[in-house]
């Protein structure tokens, strides 16, 4: 029997995009796609990222993350899940507890410092942005990646053809728009997900500028589609808004399912995101998911 059958989860979300955690320190199973995808089959684990603990890995850390979307690929990022994994680690009665409230995480790109502001609210130190074009990754070697041009040409929207990329951890590519409201998602969000210029594939922004300090944002996610919220979004859309002149290095960006402060702090150059996350309820990972999933 798979050793997730029956396991616990607690499903969550950070500002409405749906995350679930799966606690697997002290296993050594690591979740497949096909077992992720399934999980994300259930309307009861129905999550836009599944966040999977593991043991710590690097020394001065709590724990190591996996983290994976809802077609089953993996993410080295993801800004309202790893609030919501921070939460569970020192809120959750069921998980071991660390003895500190400042947590160190680790994903695949890198160590992520978590501090509680309240109970439920956590600031998430996001490391410094990726700039370069080889570092988001891009195709083509940009000199200067604040304008990049998607091939992709969008007969119901030309005007979306020069994003701004940057890289969280995971891939962003942000296009400055007038009204964010305006646009049909999930039919052209694809379409510029999957542009050749993303050989990683990328998160897609349409960003409104309020002022130098509010930002309206819809996301079209990798691997996820529309969510209520994307944080590691947010904090691109911030960076690239410094670097054209649009933002300050401080703004409240308002998303689908609330607001996220976002600071790109001057003094050591990393990303600080603060914002809440919820509880929904705890369940249990019916065996049947994995019978044909390996
Ligand atoms: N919702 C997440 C981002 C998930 C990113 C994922 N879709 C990818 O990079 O593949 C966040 O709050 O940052």
């Amino acid at each position: 029997m798979s050793p997730l059958a029956n396991h616990r989860f607690l499903k969550m979300n950070g500002l409405g995009n749906e995350i679930a955690v799966l606690d697997l320190r002290g296993s050594p199973h690591v979740v497949s796609a096909a077992e992720a995808r399934a999980i994300a089959a259930d309307p009861l684990s129905r999550f836009d990222q599944l966040m999977v603990l593991h043991d710590p890995v690097s020394p001065g850390t709590d724990a190591y993350m996996r983290i994976y979307n809802t077609d089953g690929s993996e993410s080295g990022a993801c800004g309202n899940g790893t609030r919501c994994v921070a939460w569970a680690m020192l809120s959750d009665p069921v998980m071991s507890r660390p003895a500190r409230d400042t947590l160190v995480l680790e994903t695949k790109a890198g160590l992520l410092p978590v501090t509680p502001v309240t109970d439920t609210v956590f600031t998430v130190d996001m490391g410094s942005p990726r700039l370069d074009w080889n570092e988001i990754p891009l195709r083509d070697p940009y000199p200067d990646t604040r304008v990049i041009a998607t091939d992709t040409y969008l007969p119901e929207a030309p005007e979306l053809q020069n994003p701004s990329a940057v890289g969280m951890g995971n891939p962003h590519a942000i296009f400055w728009v007038k009204d964010a409201a305006a646009y049909d998602l999930a039919a052209i969000g694809p379409k510029l997900e999957h542009d050749p210029v993303f050989p990683e594939r990328a998160n897609i922004s349409f960003a409104q500028v309020e002022s130098p300090d509010h930002v309206i944002l819809r996301v079209w996610e990798r691997g996820a589609g529309a969510t209520r919220a994307c944080g590691s979004a947010a904090c691109a859309t911030l960076v690239a808004g410094a670097r054209k002149g649009l933002t300050g290095r401080k703004a409240t960006i308002t998303l689908p399912g609330g607001d996220l402060v976002i600071e790109w702090r001057e003094s050591d150059d990393h990303v600080l995101m603060t914002g809440a996350t919820e509880l929904e309820q705890e369940g249990f990972l019916s065996p049947a998911l994995f019978a044909g999933a390996a």
